[in-house]
C-alpha cells in the first residue's frame, strides 16, 4: 500500500486522521507500506547513498578503524561482513553495516570521507521529523487519548543508519527476521531482493518504489499494541539474474525505538505481554544477532 504522508487538506487534523486510518490498515494486515511525499529531499537521499558507497568501497583496514565496539549495548560503528546474523540459524548475513546515532558514534572516516558525518546527521534530522509525523498519525489511528504519548516515549529517538553493500553471491543478504524496535524506515536502491512474509507464510517481493520510503512495524510496536500491528518477517535475497546477482546492493535503514528506560505495557490495558524494558529487549535481540 502507498500512503502519502504530507498534509494536503485544509483541515490538518482531519487529514492526519485519514492518513492514520490508512497506515493502521496497512500495519495491522501486512505490517509494511510505502510512504511518498515524505518531505525528505531526494538530493539528500542521493548524497546518503553516495557517501555510503564511498565508505564501503574503502580498503578493509580503513573501515575497521571505525569498528563497532565489542560491547553489545554500543551499537555504533562499522560491522564487517560475517559479523551479524539476523537469523542465527543461517550462516552470517552477506552484508557490511555502518550504524550510527548522533552524539554517540565516535569513529568517523574523517580523512577518507570528510562529509560523511555531516550528511548522516542532516539525514538523521529529516528522518526524525517524518518518524514523529508517523507517530502522530498513529496516535490518531490508535485513538490514544494523550496526543503526545508516543512522541514522549521517543524523546531521545535513536535511529541507526544501517548500510549494506554486498558483492558476494552464495548466502542470503539478510536472514529472516522481524525488526526489533517500534518503526523502521527503509530506503533501498533499485537492485531489489527484499521480500516480506504474507499471511500464508509466502515471501513476496517488496519491489523498490523510486522516491518512496518503505515503512514497517517492529517487535516493540507489535507487543505494545497487543498484536494489533504486525512486525512482519522479511529477508533480503540475492537477485536471480546474472547481472544483478553480481551487483552490490545498498540500503539505508533507520530503526526507531522507544527510549531505553521506557517500559512497554500493552496499550489496550490487556496483559497479553508482561511489561518489559526497551533496553533489555533490544540488547537481548542484538546479542543473538551478534553471537
Ligand atoms: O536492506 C533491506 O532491504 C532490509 C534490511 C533489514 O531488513 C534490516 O536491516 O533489518
Ligand atoms: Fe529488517
Amino acid at each position: 500500500m502507498i500512503v502519502s504522508a504530507l498534509h494536503t487538506a485544509v483541515d490538518e487534523n482531519e487529514n492526519l486522521k485519514k492518513i492514520g486510518d490508512k497506515l493502521i490498515a496497512a500495519f495491522d494486515s501486512i505490517g509494511f507500506c510505502y510512504i511518498i511525499n515524505h518531505g525528505i529531499p531526494q538530493d539528500l537521499i542521493d548524497q546518503m547513498f553516495g557517501v555510503s558507497k564511498i565508505f564501503f568501497d574503502l580498503p578493509t583496514e580503513a573501515k575497521l578503524k571505525c569498528s563497532r565496539p565489542k560491547d553489545i549495548a554500543d551499537n555504533n560503528g562499522y560491522v564487517e561482513m560475517g559479523r551479524e546474523s539476523l537469523n542465527p540459524e543461517r550462516p552470517s548475513d552477506l552484508k557490511e553495516i555502518f550504524n550510527f546515532t548522533p552524539n554517540y558514534a565516535e569513529f568517523w572516516p574523517t580523512k577518507e570521507v570528510p562529509d560523511m558525518k555531516d550528511i548522516l546527521n542532516k539525514f538523521y534530522d529529516e528522518c526524525k521529523q517524518i518518524a514523529f509525523r508517523i507517530l502522530d498519525v498513529f496516535t490518531l489511528g490508535l485513538k490514544l487519548e494523550d496526543r503526545n504519548f508516543l512522541r514522549n516515549s521517543h524523546k531521545n529517538i535513536d535511529c541507526d543508519g544501517n548500510f549494506y553493500y554486498c558483492i558476494k553471491p552464495g548466502q542470503v543478504r539478510c536472514g529472516e527476521h522481524s525488526d526489533f524496535g517500534t518503526l523502521t524506515l527503509l530506503f533501498q536502491d533499485g537492485i531489489g531482493g527484499l521480500e516480506v512474509c504474507n499471511k500464508n507464510g509466502d515471501y513476496i517481493p517488496a519491489t523498490p518504489v523510486p522516491g518512496a520510503i518503505c515503512v514497517n512495524i517492529g517487535d516493540l510496536m507489535q507487543r505494545w499494541t497487543a498484536d494489533k500491528l504486525k512486525a512482519t518477517k522479511h529477508w533480503v535475497l540475492i537477485p536471480e539474474t546474472e547481472v544483478l546477482k553480481n551487483t552490490g546492493r545498498q540500503s539505508i535503514v533507520f530503526f526507531i525505538d522507544t527510549d531505553d528506560d521506557f517500559v512497554i505495557k500493552c496499550l489496550d490495558g490487556s496483559d497479553k505481554y508482561k511489561p518489559f524494558s526497551t533496553f533489555d529487549y533490544l540488547n537481548e535481540k542484538i546479542a543473538i544477532a551478534y553471537q
